[in-house]
């Protein structure tokens, strides 16, 4: 199936006090799709959700919103609401106050065709409006969890609970588009889990399109359709959880995303590359043949074996109990690997190691290096 695109961003450029922020986005987002902009402190996923929103405006570039250039349009004319990580409620209202608070403030106009109505008297509307938004209101906490917290004042509240108020508030308005800037950075691990597959489930049952912006790897792999991997104002990759995971562009996205190894190796020629003075079957690539090239090896997708089956022969340095398997740190050939076992080894020990074709990733050698 064909998916439609709800949001395009075409050579988008931010700058402050000269210095480049944002560097000729170009990024297409789809209706539906929760996509998420991943990078580390600074690297410009905030100002880049800023434009989107409209609190922002971009020096070049379009913004592209269902067909239309909403480049120059203010937040309020947009179809995207937006939950920040400091969840910014009214203290002094309760909790169905706060989210009602944006509908009750819209013209009559608006909310007639929001609801769809018919014209009818004045006061008649009013009333008919008010009972609607009271039961949108309720509607939007039970979506959140948060049925029977209506009366409740804002400080009685948990970090978790206030944050699903600040959701019900922006989901309220039913707009296509959520932007989510950190929503759940203030929370504490399990209450963030929660709220991960919370937001996850919410989002499919709502059918928006949600633009989430983490510098959490794991919380970005959990929750994305696809991930847009951001380094110092460009997307560096864009793609889906497991293509990312599985075969990173570069250096950059392959440690910033999991664990991984990444080995010197020459590409011999199709289907064949030497690591570590050893031949290995590899699939799917193709490089000029005696390239230097790096090759990633996720810590878990090498097979520890019996040494006289083994590819690779090395020696274990340490060894960390991680809960369900063991972490090990194994020397081979001055090279420290990071391999991840169920089998217990002792420091010292020998150890055998295989790794299938099709889990080796191999990279090009950037220049830089
Ligand atoms: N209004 C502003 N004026 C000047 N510089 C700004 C402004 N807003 C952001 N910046 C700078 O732009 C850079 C990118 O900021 P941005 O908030 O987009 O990054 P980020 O990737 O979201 O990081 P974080 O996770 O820390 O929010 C930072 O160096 C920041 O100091």
């Amino acid at each position: 199936m064909e998916q439609k695109v709800i949001i395009e961003l075409l050579n988008v450029t931010k700058q402050f006090d000269e210095e480049i922020i944002v560097d000729n986005l170009n990024l297409k987002i789809y209706e539906n799709e929760f996509l998420t902009l991943l990078g580390p402190s600074g690297c410009g996923k905030t100002t880049t959700l800023r434009m989107i929103g409209g609190f922002e405006e971009a020096n070049n570039g379009q913004i592209i919103i269902e067909g239309k250039d909403f480049s120059d349009l203010p937040p309020y004319a947009r179809p995207i609401n937006t939950v920040f990580q400091k969840y910014a409620l009214f203290p002094h209202l309760n909790v169905i106050e706060n989210v009602s608070f944006g509908l009750r403030n819209r013209s009559i106009e608006y909310l007639t065709k929001f609801y769809g109505l018919e014209e009818t008297s004045k006061k008649e509307l009013k009333k008919t409006l008010n009972e609607l938004i009271q039961k949108s209101a309720l509607e939007a906490l039970e979506l959140v969890n948060l049925k029977g917290y209506e009366n409740r004042k804002i400080n009685h509240l948990s970090g978790g609970q206030q944050q699903r108020v600040a959701l019900a508030r922006a989901i309220v308005n039913k707009p296509k588009i959520l932007l989510l800037d950190e929503p759940l950075a203030a929370l504490d691990l399990k209450l963030r889990q929660k709220m991960q597959y919370e937001l996850k489930e919410m989002q499919k049952k709502l059918g928006m399109t949600f633009i989430f912006v983490t510098h959490d790897q794991e919380e970005a792999m959990t929750m994305s359709d696809r991930i847009a991997v951001m380094d110092k104002g460009v997307i560096v990759q864009l793609g889906t959880p497991k293509s990312i995971y599985n075969e990173p562009v570069n250096r950059y996205v392959a440690t910033f995303i999991g664990e991984s190894n990444i080995i010197p190796a020459k590409y011999l020629k199709k289907d064949l590359v030497r690591f570590l003075n050893v031949d290995f079957e590899c699939m799917g690539y193709t490089f000029k043949n005696n390239e230097k090239v790096n090759v990633v090896i996720r810590p878990e997708d090498f097979d520890v074996v019996d040494l006289d089956k083994a590819k690779l022969t090395g020696t274990v340095l340490s060894t960390m109990f991680k809960g369900v398997h063991n972490e090990l740190i194994v020397e081979v050939k001055d090279v420290k690997l990071k391999v991840n076992t169920y089998e217990n080894y002792v420091v010292g020990e020998p150890i055998g190691l295989k790794v299938d074709p099709y889990e080796i990733h191999i990279m090009k050698v950037e220049t830089n290096e």
